[in-house]
């Protein structure tokens, strides 16, 4: 039987926050966390703003000391190790804005390999050979020669990752790594966390908004809560467990297990479910409209409302009650004409049930609609005829 690997790193019983200083009251933000980080494991951090992401991820990262509890790095006592012997182990970006602005890009990864050179020892081969390694990671290798300082900050945040991946970590904590870069940038920055987690068998705690990242790409996700609690688990357990639903409740979100998001609704209303009627493509685009509008497109509904959508440049749509779909119906052209409508419905909802609400404007033109609930389309087994 093999053994399990030693954790990479761990918090116990730890509570992160503030001391007291001066007149100001001491605070802790997160209390008693106990978390394990294994080796080869990508961890997000997930949690609304304010929760204390940062305040933990600097405490795992001996950046600030717990006030309670411990955090282990390799099994050993953080606050026992030197800070050299701790950067040799673990590499940090924080969102703290780094004054370095006329270095190249180059000087600033290099940085990342002092912990591994004796004192006044200048950089070897192994040394150039990680940096070159860490820029072409990043994705930076073509900004080598320019000035930090001259740099967007989509590009000086994959510039400062490729400096902790210079120091080729055991552990690689990083603060909202993806807060500046674009989508493409986010997809590459996610394989590449990905492959290097395969590669070096490091673990990678980041704290990150992007709940859709987290649930994808995460082996574990921390979960803070307002409530002062962080929970552990696997992105599923935690996504079906309502753990995550529960940490970003609010009074107009709800978290959409289709589409592994939150979904807000504009004005203030939430919607309700709605089962979308299409296929392929158009379902997926037509359900993103619905989620858009504030309202959970749910795939086996039989409550709420049912959307048929016919392809076209642009669809057209006919949307009824699921359990009664004569008693109601409205329709129109086109995706935006769609969450105008829910939105409105949202916004108006129906006074009472039994009564039938008032009937959405017809659609113009050609989309005007005919009698009968679903025109044109032949009927849906799933659907009610009650
Ligand atoms: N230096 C400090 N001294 C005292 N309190 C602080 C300090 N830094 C942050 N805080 C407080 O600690 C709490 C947690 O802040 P933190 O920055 O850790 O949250 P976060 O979850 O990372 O937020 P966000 O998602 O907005 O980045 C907040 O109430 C914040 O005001």
């Amino acid at each position: 039987m093999s053994a399990e690997p030693r954790p990479a790193l761990q918090a116990v019983a730890v509570s992160a926050g503030y001391r007291r200083r001066r007149r100001r009251p001491g605070t802790a933000v997160l209390r008693d966390v106990h978390l394990t980080a294994s080796p080869g494991e990508l961890i997000a951090l997930l949690g609304p703003n304010g929760v204390g992401k940062s305040t933990l991820l600097r405490t795992l990262a001996g950046a600030q000391p717990p006030l309670a509890g411990r955090v282990l790095l390799d099994g050993r006592d953080m606050a026992a190790l030197s800070p050299r012997q701790r950067a040799r182990r673990l590499a940090v970006t924080l969102t703290e804005p780094v004054d370095v602005g006329l270095m190249s890009v180059d000087a600033v990864v290099a940085l990342g390999r002092l912990p591994h050179r004796s004192w006044l020892g200048r950089g070897g081969p192994g040394d150039r050979a990680a940096v070159g390694r860490a820029l072409a990671e990043a994705g930076v290798e073509e900004l080598r020669h320019r000035p930090l300082g001259a740099l967007s900050d989509g590009e000086r945040q994959r510039v400062m990752v490729a400096r902790a991946l210079a120091q080729e970590p055991a552990v690689l904590v990083l603060d909202e790594p993806t807060a500046f870069l674009d989508a493409a940038r986010r997809i590459e920055f996610a394989a590449m966390l990905t492959r290097l987690t395969a590669s070096t068998g490091a673990a990678i705690v980041l704290s990150t908004h992007d709940l859709g990242f987290a649930l994808r790409r995460a082996d574990q996700v921390w979960l803070a809560g307002p409530d002062g609690t962080v929970t552990a688990g696997a992105p599923e357990e935690l996504a079906y467990g309502g753990a995550i639903a529960r940490a970003f409740a609010g009074d107009n979100m709800a978290f959409d297990d289709a589409a592994a998001t939150i979904v807000v609704a504009d004005g203030g209303v939430p919607g309700g479910s709605v089962r979308v009627a299409a296929e392929g493509r158009l379902r997926q685009w037509a359900e993103h409209a619905v989620r858009r509008a504030g309202w959970v497109p749910e795939p086996d509904g039989s409550r709420g409302l049912v959307l048929r959508v016919e392809a076209g440049a642009p669809c057209r749509w006919w949307l009824g009650s699921a359990r009664a779909p004569a008693a109601e119906r409205a329709g129109g052209a086109g995706f935006g004409a769609l969450v105008a409508h829910l939105r409105a419905r949202a916004a108006a909802p129906p006074p009472g049930a039994g009564r039938r609400p008032a009937a959405a404007p017809p659609p113009p033109g050609p989309h005007r609609l005919p009698d009968g609930p679903f025109p044109g389309r032949p009927p849906d087994p799933q659907e009610s005829t009650t």
